[in-house]
């Protein structure tokens, strides 16, 4: 069994003639921020359907803490969280009752869920907005609502597709950083789907997405090499001046 938070082999996903994804592997290992780094319409979204199961995989692989999300996919689905580019939170609902529901379908008791809702408020820093309306938060607010709707079942992998979409600049690093310490707080790993390279960090494991290949991956620091990120994905991705 992997050991790996997601393991993905020679993925590839169609759309009519449309190549979205042609050959992908790569791996986000336990206890790592991986950016997954690309363009729009490199093929993120639909990499991230596919391990959500939206759309099924037909060829590749696919596995989930260990679990093939086609062989066992209840199995693997209870290890992901996944926050979407689209709104996940009904606006109209407090944030605790968003919560609240989404424990009840990971099938979680309602005594447990009240410990675990005000587990994930503090940790996401929302401790005292849990009778709000998710409506009456900020967009950095309901950002990191929508994180704390993600780990409510104790994930060990959080998918986040360009989670800072629409932030102002405070908000998306304080979005950022919260992804970055719940590794460490909470032990999960995530995959981080974006197009901005500032939010990349030497230390954090990178992947290189572009018209559906890799093009490179492996620790950002060696991935920039010495002329660093933005010229190194210039040249890869063959818009280098
Ligand atoms: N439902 C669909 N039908 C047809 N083509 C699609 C569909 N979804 C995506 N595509 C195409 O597949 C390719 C990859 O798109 P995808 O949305 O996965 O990229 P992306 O990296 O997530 O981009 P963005 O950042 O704009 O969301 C693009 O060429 C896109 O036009």
């Amino acid at each position: 069994m992997s050991t790996d938070a997601l393991r993905i082999t020679g993925l590839s996903h169609s759309f009519g003639s449309v190549k979205a994804l042609s050959d992908v592997s790569l791996t986000v290992p336990r206890g790592s921020f991986t950016a997954l780094l690309g363009v729009n319409g490199a093929g993120k979204t639909t990499l991230f359907s596919l391990v959500t199961r939206l759309y099924s995989n037909v060829t590749g692989s696919i596995e989930v803490a260990g679990h093939d999300v086609r062989r066992q996919p209840a199995q693997a689905m209870a290890r992901l969280g996944v926050v979407f580019q689209s709104r996940a939170l009904d606006a109209d609902l407090s944030v605790a009752q968003n919560l609240a529901y989404h424990a009840a379908l990971h099938g979680i008791s309602r005594k447990d869920a009240r410990n675990r809702i005000e587990q994930v408020l503090a940790q996401v820093g929302l401790d005292s907005r849990a009778g709000d309306r998710v409506s009456a938060l900020s967009g950095g607010q309901q950002r990191r609502a929508e994180i704390a709707r993600a780990l409510i079942h104790r994930p060990d992998l959080l998918l986040l597709d360009e989670a800072t979409v629409g932030l102002d600049v405070k908000s998306r690093a304080e979005v950022l950083a919260l992804t970055r310490s719940l590794i460490a707080s909470e032990g999960v790993s995530a995959l981080w789907a974006t197009h901005i390279l500032d939010e990349i960090q030497p230390d954090d494991d990178l992947v290189i997405l572009h018209k559906g290949r890799v093009l490179n991956s492996g620790k950002a620091a060696a991935v920039s090499g010495p002329s660093g990120l933005t010229q190194a994905f210039l040249s890869l991705t063959g818009a280098a001046a």
